[in-house]
């Protein structure tokens, strides 16, 4: 296999001075927390913004971004290093094929993972969409299913085209937090997380804007209709994601092929056996017994 290129992080000098002294103070903090390498994951339908977002990240046009078609038929992965810190954003093939999941392009994926460790998984969708659909929760339910329940620990719903003026009688607020929220409701059910386990497992929402025409402030940061500058918020949250306590995901081959069908339900073999042996068995026997007692004289005597 051809080693990886790590070139230097070039593109953070890209940034305006106020976004570098901020991702440089976060890179600082993750180093302090002996973390100095981060393997980011970028999934989600086609279209929705998913290499757009890797080069937001990264400060240069790293991967190819098209308006017509999918650019990204395979998973590729941009390293940038930079005082000793390494940073791995993996963009990935759109998941929806003919209004399905693509199950081919999570294979290739999955594969592309082998042996590797995914620090922090953003699941990118459009804040401009007005509705949450089946295909929506079969997305998530396959990404779940590809790397466990745990990766959610782990995940961030990142929402692109987020300078958008919200429909009549909605504030952008109002409208930003029911798209995420309806969002959100996808995801844990399809990630299977329990009521109780909501708060404990809070998954993240970040707003984001890789257009050219994105407002910015006076610093010359990007900025979101609420004033927020992006890209710091969105390297923030990866960082307090990475160093929320709970573990990166190891993509080993046993992840990658599932359960072993053969061994399914064999833990609860002894319980059925042991169920037959004192309700059937025993039952049967404590019968016969009685039949005996009962006919100890033969009828026709
Ligand atoms: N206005 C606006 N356009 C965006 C944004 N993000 C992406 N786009 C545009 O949306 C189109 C698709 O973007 P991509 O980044 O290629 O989307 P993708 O999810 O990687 O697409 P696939 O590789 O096909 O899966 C391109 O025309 C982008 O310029 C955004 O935040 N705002």
């Amino acid at each position: 296999m051809a080693s990886q290129i790590i070139r230097e992080w070039a593109g953070i000098q890209q940034f305006p001075a106020a976004t570098q002294s901020k991702l440089l103070e976060l890179l600082g903090k993750l180093k302090q927390e002996n973390v100095s390498t981060l393997t980011i994951l970028v999934m989600g339908k086609g279209g929705v913004g998913k290499s757009s977002t890797v080069n937001s990240i990264i400060g240069e046009r790293a991967v190819a971004v098209s308006a017509f078609q999918s650019e990204t038929p395979r998973p590729v992965m941009v390293s940038r290093s930079r005082a000793g810190f390494t940073l791995n954003v993996i963009d990935t093939p759109g998941l929806v094929e003919g209004g399905y999941v693509n199950n081919q392009a999570l294979d290739l994926i999955k594969k592309f993972l082998l042996n590797k460790t995914i620090d922090v998984l953003l699941y990118v969708d459009r804040l401009d969409a007005y509705r949450v659909d089946n295909l929506d929760k079969q997305i998530v339910k396959a990404i779940t299913d590809s790397f466990g329940k745990e990766i959610w620990r782990r995940g961030i719903v990142v929402l692109t085209h987020a300078q958008l003026s919200p429909p009549d009688g909605l504030t952008y607020d109002e409208f930003t937090s029911r798209r995420s929220e309806a969002l959100l409701k996808i995801v844990r059910m399809a990630a299977r997380i329990r009521k109780q386990e909501i708060q404990a497992a809070s998954i993240p929402v970040v707003l984001v804007e890789n257009s050219g025409r994105c407002n910015k402030n006076e610093s010359d940061e990007k900025i979101l209709p609420s004033g927020t500058a992006w890209i710091p918020n969105l390297v923030q949250t990866i960082t307090d994601a990475v160093l929320s306590g709970s573990k990166g995901i190891l993509v080993d081959q046993k992840l990658i092929e599932g359960p072993n069908p053969n061994n399914r339900g064999k833990v609860l073999i002894p319980v059925i056996l042991a169920f037959q042996y004192f309700f059937v068995v025993k039952r049967i026997q404590k019968w016969i017994k009685n039949d005996i007692a009962r006919e100890s004289r033969p009828s026709w005597s």
